[in-house]
């Protein structure tokens, strides 16, 4: 038995859509994988009951499947499905990285970020790799058709997690199919913004990249409380407050002194508006690991 833990992330960052992702310290999932004839799944822990064991469903299932590596895996979930921070992302990357390791393949980064992304598209309809990137790599993380790369940073965040569903679906339904010239122009400014940031450890810089104009605004009404916890937020002393991945959890940059009082804020905020959350306060992260065999 083989066991590799994979941390939840947050894609698009704002300015960064099917492009930007970052690696969280936690939540996680925990896969364990041992060699079997056929491939076969067992899901337990934050929202299992939503998550299908079929193979072919799974996203640890359809890595196995393009990696033609059956094994018997074990998915322990730490990342809540449809929240926005990459829950069927880090099933995939822990599995590819777990079956490789289990049939000493040796693939590449940009192999294992490719294989696990086809996970993702056996789910949401499109494989978009901006949640495995950075879940299979860590820190922050940029992705294109032509490759990825990762930037270590070091940039307190806060997730905020709302007792609602999302699912990417239907976050990828509402994205307006063009944008205004001045608005791309905004959006490759906050981009390029942000990639310093993350560059320089600057959490101003980073806060200031995530505005963003286009995708945003359309899917912060998918979310109940939106506008009042991104206040909140920025009240609270946050440099940037946007939505994380496709929703409905809610990201934010700051400085160290400001971080517990910007989650609590938010918290705060969700409850005003009658939604439950909680937050979660984190750094850059590390991709996935290898904790045993
Ligand atoms: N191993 C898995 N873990 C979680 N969800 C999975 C897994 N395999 C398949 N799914 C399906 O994927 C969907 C969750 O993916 P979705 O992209 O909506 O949520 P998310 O990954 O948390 O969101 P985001 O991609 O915005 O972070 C659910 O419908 C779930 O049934
Ligand atoms: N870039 C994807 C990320 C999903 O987590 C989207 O926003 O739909």
């Amino acid at each position: 038995m083989l066991t590799v833990r994979a941390p939840a992330t947050s894609a698009n960052l704002g300015s960064g859509f099917d492009v930007f992702g970052v690696a969280l310290d936690r939540p996680a999932d925990v896969v364990s994988v041992e060699r079997a004839d056929e491939t076969t799944i067992e899901v337990s822990g934050a929202g299992a009951q939503y998550i299908p064991e079929d193979p072919r469903k799974n996203t640890a299932g359809v890595v196995a499947r393009e990696l033609d590596a059956p094994a018997h895996i074990r998915i322990d979930k730490g990342v809540r499905p449809s929240s926005g921070l990459g829950s069927s992302a880090a099933s995939a990357a822990a599995t590819a990285v777990a079956l490789d390791a289990l049939y000493e393949r040796n693939l590449t980064g940009d192999e294992l970020v490719r294989v696990a992304a086809e996970g993702e598209a056996a789910v949401s309809g499109e494989a978009h790799a901006d949640n495995v990137a950075p879940s299979i790599l860590g820190g922050f993380t940029v992705v294109r058709d032509d490759g990825v790369f990762s930037v270590d940073a070091d940039v307190p965040l806060v997730a905020c997690l709302p007792d609602i569903a999302v699912s990417t679906r239907d976050a990828r339904g509402v994205v307006p199919e063009s944008a205004a010239m001045d608005d791309v122009v905004h959006t490759v400014g906050s981009a390029a913004t942000l990639t310093a940031g993350m560059q320089r450890d600057d959490p101003a810089l980073v806060g200031r990249g995530m505005d963003e104009r286009v995708v945003t605004p359309a899917r912060a009404k998918l979310i109940d409380g939106y506008d009042d916890v991104c206040a909140a937020a920025t009240d609270a002393g946050a440099t940037g407050v946007t939505v994380s991945g496709a929703g409905p959890a809610i990201i934010a940059a700051c400085y160290p002194a400001r971080q517990r009082a910007v989650a609590a804020a938010m918290v705060e905020a969700f409850e005003d508006a009658g939604v439950d959350a909680r937050a979660y306060r984190s750094t850059v992260g590390s991709g996935a690991e290898i904790l045993g065999e």
